[in-house]
C-alpha cells in the first residue's frame, strides 16, 4: 500500500533503520562507533570545521550501510534461493562501497582526533 501522507512516509523510513539496526550487525558496529565520535568531538572541543568533516564521514559510512542493506534485500528478493553471478557483484560492490566510506572516515578522525589526542598525552 503506498502512503498517503508525509507523516506515513517518514515512519516508513523509520521502520527501515529499524529493521537495519536489528538486523546488521555492522549497522550496529557503524552506530556505536558514529555515537562515540560524536561524543569524543564534544570532550575535545572541536572547531566547527572539524566537526563538520566528522560528522560527515560517520553520517556517510552510515547511509551507505543502509543503502547496501537495502540492495541486499532487493537482490535476495530477485535471486531468491539461487546463486547467480551478478547478485555476488551486486552485494560485493554495495559492501565496497561502506568499505570505502568507513577507511574514508578513518582517515578523517586520524587527521583531525590524532593531533588533539597526541597534544593531551604529551602534556
Ligand atoms: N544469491 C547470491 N548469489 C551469489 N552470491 C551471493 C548471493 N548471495 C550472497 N552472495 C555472496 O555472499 C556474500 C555475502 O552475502 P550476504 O547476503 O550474506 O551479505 P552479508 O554477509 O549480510 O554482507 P554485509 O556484511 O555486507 O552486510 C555477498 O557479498 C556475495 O559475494
Amino acid at each position: 500500500m503506498r502512503n498517503r501522507n508525509l507523516l506515513q512516509s517518514f515512519a516508513c523510513a523509520w521502520q527501515g533503520l529499524l529493521y537495519a539496526l536489528k538486523t546488521q550487525r555492522n549497522m550496529r558496529i557503524h552506530l556505536l562507533a558514529f555515537i562515540l565520535v560524536i561524543a569524543f568531538s564534544f570532550i575535545l572541543h572541536l572547531s566547527r570545521g572539524e566537526f563538520l568533516w566528522i560528522w560527515l564521514a560517520a553520517t556517510m559510512v552510515i547511509c551507505l550501510e543502509l543503502v547496501n542493506t537495502a540492495l541486499e534485500a532487493v537482490v535476495d528478493l530477485a535471486a531468491g534461493q539461487e546463486w547467480h553471478r551478478l547478485a555476488a557483484i551486486a552485494k560485493d560492490v554495495a559492501a565496497g562501497a561502506v568499505l570505502l566510506a568507513a577507511i574514508h572516515a578513518m582517515f578523517v578522525g586520524l587527521l583531525v582526533f590524532g593531533p588533539r589526542l597526541l597534544a593531551l598525552f604529551s602534556r
